[in-house]
């Protein structure tokens, strides 16, 4: 009744400047109304935004100032850190890249960044939980955080990691195997894909040191279907972020390709859960289980929670370690490859290193200076996590003149400061060699600005883990085989993608091997 009443009275009013001035009806003239007062409120906002915000002297482009999607297409076509350097290449040091968002470029500021004054922000990785529950990733509570990764340090200790040694080096020999195996068939072309094969090994290290499971050399196993399930899950992950009514318990519904990957989310979980559960069932001595990621977990309290995780809670736990751990070491290991494929002459110079080495350990060969050196040039050009780890400010901070007040989003990316030409020559380039230089005080600086683990308390606490498959791996690989990039492979397919974790855009790393004998 109140409203019939307003209507009429909004009519009456109205009416005479309707019918008498125009022929606008009544409906065009209140959309226009309407219209009018939400671009003046666009207008005044972007007025503030730009001039009068804490903000405004930051440079950057106009629409990165005034609208929050700025980036958005950017990253919807997989290029945000490649847009990102652009942008750090016009405007310097300091961008403002949305109303409340500063993108920062130089290396000094990182430490500053990551290791203390911030906090993981809301938005982007509450999305990366993957069954509903927080994991070490995606906590925002410093003391929840804390008490987790105190639980899980023992398993990602260097102690663990050697304890773990002999069955790395096993999985890294299955590779040079599985890389053979095409090889080695006279029927077949000595032509092999590489990038499957680094998946699997990756994955399958995980799994080994997670559940104590172990694979066989087919390479047609419950592993791939496991790494299947976990690369389809990163899609529809990528879906559900962009459409959030599309829920992971909708998703399943859905037809065609979108819906597999949904359904590959949730058999991704129950196999989880099953070799969680065979784990568990297994009677170990308990010095050997501590070793394996399931046990602290299953064994020990959280300090924070004053309770042993649920089951769910560490499926959760479990599922992310895989992902964060599988995915970015394959990719490290899969443009190690690539580089030294497309150039012979450092190849035959790792062998030479190599050659002199008796026993291929992690302890033989962590120290090889070149085998190092091409490990770190891989990584700073090629950073596994090539995007915006992206952070808010718990208070404020100074950068470059800049008062960044609390409350900022700030964020910085490894493929702009490890592409910094002030720090290293001919940036875009893969020179190793840049690392064995006798200059103490350009290594002092390259090392500072080399930050694929991240640093801080939100470090990569699979960092030796990573490291371990990376040495062991190379140097077998580069051991036995002579690598060469097939003629068919083209520089689209090694386009670098950016997944907030990166993918090259082929997929496929196709090598044409030749097989050594000890004395090539
Ligand atoms: C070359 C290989 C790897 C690279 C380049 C890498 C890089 C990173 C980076 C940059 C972060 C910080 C992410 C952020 O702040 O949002 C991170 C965190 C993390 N990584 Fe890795 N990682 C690698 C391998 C691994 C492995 C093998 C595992 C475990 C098996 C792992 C597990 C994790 C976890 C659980 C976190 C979250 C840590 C926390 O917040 O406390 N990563 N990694």
């Amino acid at each position: 009744m109140k409203l019939e009443q307003g209507q009429k009275l909004l009519m009456s009013t109205l009416r005479p400047i309707v019918s008498e001035r125009t022929d606008i009806g009544l409906f065009r003239l209140l959309f226009g109304l309407f219209g009018l007062i939400f671009l003046g409120k666009f207008v005044v906002k972007a007025i503030y935004r730009v001039f009068f915000h804490p903000l405004s002297g930051i440079p950057g482009p106009l629409l990165a100032k005034t609208v929050e999607w700025y980036l958005v297409p950017a990253q919807a076509s997989l290029q945000r850190a490649h847009r990102l350097r652009a942008l750090h290449q016009r405007y310097g040091a300091v961008v403002r890249v949305g109303p409340n968002e500063v993108s920062l470029s130089g290396w000094t500021a990182y430490r500053d960044i990551y290791s203390r004054n911030t906090t993981k922000t809301e938005h982007f990785y509450k999305d990366t939980r993957l069954t509903g529950h927080e994991n070490l990733f995606t906590f925002r509570n410093k003391e929840a955080h804390a008490a987790r990764r105190k639980l899980q340090n023992v398993s990602y200790s260097q102690q663990s990691i050697l304890a773990n040694e002999s069955f790395i080096a096993e999985k890294a020999d299955v590779l040079v195997k599985r890389i053979m195996k095409n090889a080695n068939e006279p029927s077949s072309s000595p032509t092999t894909d590489v990038y499957p094969l680094c998946g699997l090994f990756s994955l399958e290290v995980i799994l080994g040191s997670a559940f104590n499971r172990h694979y066989g050399e087919s390479v047609n196993g419950d592993s791939l279907a496991l790494l299947k399930a976990i690369e389809c899950t990163g899609v529809a992950g990528q879906v559900k972020t962009a459409l959030p009514f599309i829920t992971r318990s909708r998703g399943i519904y859905m037809p065609g390709f979108l819906g597999h990957c949904f359904r590959q989310w949730d058999l991704w979980e129950k196999m989880t859960q099953q070799l969680s559960e065979e784990f568990q069932k297994n009677e170990m001595d308990a010095d050997a289980a501590e070793r394996f990621t399931v046990t602290p977990m299953v064994k020990h309290e959280d300090t924070f929670l004053h309770r042993k995780l649920n089951q769910q809670e560490i499926i959760e736990e479990l599922m992310g370690l895989t992902f964060a751990g599988s995915g970015t070491t394959s990719t490290t290991l899969i443009y190690l490859t690539y580089s030294l494929a497309r150039n012979a002459p450092i190849q035959d110079r790792l062998r030479q290193e190599l050659r002199g080495v008796k026993d291929v350990t992690i302890k033989g060969v962590q120290d090889l200076p070149l085998l190092s050196a091409i490990i770190k040039e891989t990584m700073r050009l090629y950073p596994a996590i090539i995007s915006t780890l992206p952070r808010v400010l718990d208070r404020a901070m100074t950068i470059d003149k800049h008062i960044l007040p609390a409350g900022t989003y700030v964020g910085m990316q490894n493929f702009v400061h490890q592409r910094d030409s002030s720090v290293f020559h001919q940036p875009d380039d893969f020179i190793p060699d840049r690392w064995l230089i006798n200059d103490q005080d350009k290594l002092k600086e390259m090392n500072a600005a080399l930050t694929p683990f991240s640093a801080g308390p939100r470090n990569c606490i699979g960092q030796n883990l990573a490291k371990a498959e990376l040495y062991l791996a190379t140097a077998k690989i580069f051991n036995s085989l002579k690598l060469g990039l097939n003629s068919s492979m083209t520089q689209w397919d090694m386009e670098m993608e950016d997944r907030f974790a990166m993918a090259s855009r082929g997929k496929r790393l196709l090598v044409d091997v030749e097989v050594l004998s000890r004395q090539d």
